[in-house]
């Protein structure tokens, strides 16, 4: 397993948010962790990416358990978080660039091979356009992809994304979602946070329903979200039905 999250249980401000959650991640796979406002979802990923220590648990990405360097840790898991302002004088290059850190020594420069991952992950989340515009100055969807480039350019075993659409128009949404599917398709472990239940059907392989910090149900889509899952975790009378009602093929 590239993600392996066993027992997790945070307590934040006195109060216990996430208790003995179970979360694997294989090779290849797109996972989606889904769930209410509040139901942790995002303390998940933070603990994963050690924004937070957890309480008790085990919590492990590519062999690295959770009391290694950070530095190891670095090196194989990448985060796109919501906190992710981009608040400094930096180019859109620059802040992309800060994602081959982990693979630097102190006072290495950036060598050919640095280079190519922050060029290839540029075009990919197709910012070479924007590459020399002050961050500051993007709107909140361009900052979401510089954000998901910078990861990309970690060239990591692992990726976490916390709610990776949710600044970006219809053909980005779909474009992000679509090339999270060739990365597994490459390899790497995705783990996303997603409202859309519609995303999370067609582009998810499995799915963790966490509701008030537990686990509710995790399998393939379709075997989970069934009529009384959604009306008792997100308070709708809803069927999935098969095909989505906007049936988006690709981009143009
Ligand atoms: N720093 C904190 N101090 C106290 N409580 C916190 C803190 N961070 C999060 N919480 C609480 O922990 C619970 C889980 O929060 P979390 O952000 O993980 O939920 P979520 O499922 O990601 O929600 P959303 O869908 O709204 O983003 C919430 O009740 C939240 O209020």
């Amino acid at each position: 397993m590239s993600i392996r999250v066993r027992g997790l249980t945070a307590d934040l401000g006195g109060r216990r948010v996430v208790s003995d959650v179970d979360v694997e991640v294989a090779p290849g796979e797109v996972h989606g962790l889904v769930g209410p406002n509040g139901s942790g979802k995002t303390t998940v990923l933070r603990a994963l990416h050690r924004a937070i220590e957890p309480g008790t648990g085990e919590v492990e990405v590519a062999g690295v358990a959770r009391h290694a360097p950070r530095r190891r840790l670095a090196r194989v898991l990448a985060a796109t978080t919501q906190e992710q302002r981009h608040d400094a004088a930096l180019t859109v290059r620059e802040v992309v660039e800060q994602g081959r850190t982990p693979h630097l020594g102190l006072l290495d420069r950036m060598r050919a091979e640095d280079r190519a991952a922050v060029a290839e992950a540029l075009r990919t989340a197709e910012l070479d356009a924007l590459a020399d515009r002050d961050v500051r100055t993007l709107s909140g969807g361009e900052g979401q992809r510089v954000a998901l480039a910078r990861s990309l350019a970690q060239r990591p075993v692992a990726l976490l994304l916390d709610e990776p659409t949710n600044h970006l128009d219809l053909r980005h949404q779909y474009g992000v979602l679509a090339l999270l599917r060739k990365l597994a398709a490459d390899g790497l472990a995705v783990l996303l946070t997603l409202h859309d239940l519609r995303h999370a059907v067609e582009f998810c392989d499995r799915l963790t329903v966490l509701h008030e910090g537990r686990v509710r149900a995790s399998g393939p889509p379709t075997d989970v979200l069934d009529e009384q899952l959604l009306a008792e975790v997100f308070g709708v009378r809803a069927t999935i039905r098969p095909g989505p009602e906007l049936k988006i093929d690709g981009v143009v």
